[in-house]
């Protein structure tokens, strides 16, 4: 222990997370999200809501019979047969908690309870006396204390601590405060509640305004030391403080938040994939820790940095997230280092005309894919390297096809410097791109293969075409690549071609010369 104080983290994945529409869990997915819950650290898990149904009776039976460390907690409203049945399915656990809670804000008592403040306050003292009686650790919320009256929920809290309660919950259920309200909320509270020290005060937030895990960190510097938040930030409407995020927070900024909790964060890229796989929710890419391009970057200057030293971009390192290594993606705002990094990382060694050949290519390439590959970097270079010292080379090339025919191809290419341009037509784009090319130069060689395949998946994949060529018994083979298959035909043509020509202009072989 490091002498900070401890903040409790009460996670409730299994009970406000499934309460997201759609999220709903099986018993065996409930029980594989309890256990990595459980190995992580997590000092609470509010394993479900056992009045709401059989199932959910059931799965927190099962959670309590088989967390190893932590608390499991059972939810409740302020109604006798809710609290009985949470009782009975956390009796199971080494270690149980009933959380029972009621509505306090004038707007849920008027509307929703239909009940008076007296009412409500006489409620909570028979629930929550009720519920000690079942078991010494017994939460009680204020649900939607944030729209509360201080004096009112002073009342309340005061009357639960009296009735036996261990930890007070203030929750923002609608996610309606800021920050230094929360804050001051706790304050308020905490300095004027009678015994407000005998209990543990709890956040519990949600994320309508996106403020969730601040408020939560806001209550915690108003005296609250247990936070509830959920993997992924799973929960009712917009979810619940991330419990990821806050890990990590109280982590990374120990500096300013002198807080220590027990969650081992190496867990949470785990767990946020098994919960985003069971809930069937994805975690956007640019989701804080858990997020696929939490690490990751693409920009130049970004990525220079990173190379130099990480710290320059990064304020966590991946690996205590449990993810294995900062990823530097290759895209159109990559520079020059991060592509010298990627060539030597795929084995490539080659000099700086053709480097910055290749560089070229791969901002164009870039400007055209959406994802660049280690595959389609490879082509491009293997290109670059094969097509290095050609003496003709394609330019341009524009084709018309489609059902209407016939296709045309009007094709540019340098040859020896001189730039020269044909129109043709053919028996489709390919035979009509390739008439163009024997336009330019006029060749007798035959074409003894013709191949394509993709290089990556998605209909943006550099295609890699093969050509060989043939004549007079000798062969030449030759690749292009590009995301347009014709462009990538004439390249691997005019490849083939440069290299049969290379062959037979050998003192012994004048068949074919460039015209
Ligand atoms: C902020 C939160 O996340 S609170 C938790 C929300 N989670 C859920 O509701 C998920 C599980 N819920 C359920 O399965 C069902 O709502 C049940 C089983 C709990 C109750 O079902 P039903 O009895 O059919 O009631 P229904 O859900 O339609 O209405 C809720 C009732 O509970 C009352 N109620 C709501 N909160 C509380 C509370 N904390 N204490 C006492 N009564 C409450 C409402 O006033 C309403 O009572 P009424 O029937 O007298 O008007
Ligand atoms: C039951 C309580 C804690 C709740 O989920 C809320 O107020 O959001």
């Amino acid at each position: 222990m490091s002498g900070q104080d401890h903040v409790v983290i009460f996670d409730t994945t299994l009970r406000d997370g499934e309460q997201s529409p759609g999220a709903s869990m099986t018993l065996e997915e409930k029980l594989q999200v309890a256990e990595i819950l459980d190995d992580m650290g997590v000092d609470i898990i509010e394993a479900g809501f056992p009045i709401a149904s059989n199932g959910d009776f059931e799965a927190v039976c099962e959670i309590a019979k088989r967390a190893d460390k932590a608390v499991i907690a059972g939810l409740a409203r302020a109604i006798n047969a809710d609290i009985d049945r949470a009782g009975d399915a956390v009796r199971h656990a080494r270690r149980g908690r009933i959380h029972t809670f009621v509505s306090t804000s004038p707007i849920h008592l008027e509307f929703q309870m239909k009940k008076t403040e007296e009412e409500v306050l006489e409620i909570i003292t028979s629930t929550v006396t009720r519920a000690r009686n079942l078991i010494d650790d017994v939460e009680w919320s204020a649900m939607d204390a944030t729209r509360t009256p201080i004096e009112y929920l002073s009342r309340c809290v005061e009357a639960a601590i009296r009735a036996g309660a261990t930890t007070i919950n203030l929750p923002d259920t609608v996610g309606y405060a800021t920050p230094d309200e929360y804050r001051a909320m706790f304050e308020a509270i905490r300095n004027t509640v009678p015994d407000a020290d005998k209990a543990i005060f709890s956040v519990h937030c949600h994320n309508d305004l996106g403020l969730a895990v601040a408020n939560s960190l806001a209550g915690v510097a108003g005296g609250a030391r247990q936070i509830e938040c959920t993997i992924n930030g799973l929960g009712e409407r917009a979810g619940n403080a991330a419990l990821e995020e806050v890990v990590m927070a109280l982590r990374t900024r120990s500096d300013v938040l002198p807080y220590e909790c027990s969650v081992d964060p190496k867990f949470v890229t785990r767990a946020s994939k098994l919960v985003s796989a069971v809930s069937g929710f994805p975690v956007q890419y640019n989701k804080a820790i858990v997020g696929k391009n939490a690490f990751a970057h693409e920009s130049g200057i970004h990525q220079d940095g990173m190379l130099k030293n990480a710290e320059t971009y990064e304020i966590m390192r991946p690996e205590d997230v449990g993810v294995k290594e900062t990823s530097l993606v290759m895209g159109k705002h990559s520079g020059r280092h991060a592509f010298r990094q990627k060539l030597e990382e795929l084995g490539y060694e080659i000099g700086d005309n053709a480097f910055e050949e290749a560089f070229r290519r791969f901002k164009e390439l870039a400007d055209r894919k959406k994802h660049i590959y280690d595959e389609d970097i490879e082509a491009l270079v293997e290109n670059e390297i094969a097509t290095q010292g050609e003496q003709i080379k394609v330019i341009a090339l524009t084709v018309i096809a489609g059902t209407g025919g016939p296709q045309k191809a009007i094709l540019t290419m340098d040859v020896n410097g001189r730039h020269e341009t044909r129109e043709c037509s053919g028996d489709g784009p390919v035979d009509a791109t390739f008439n163009a090319i024997k336009e330019i130069l006029p060749h007798e060689a035959n074409l003894s293969l013709y191949q394509v395949h993709a290089v990556t998946e998605g209909t943006d994949a550099q295609a890699e075409v093969s050509v060989r060529l043939e004549q007079n018994g000798r062969m030449a083979t030759g690749k292009g690549a590009d995301t347009d298959t014709l462009v990538a035909s004439a390249r691997a043509y005019v490849s083939a071609l440069n290299r049969l020509m290379a062959r037979q202009n050998r003192p012994d072989h004048h068949e074919l010369r460039a015209v």
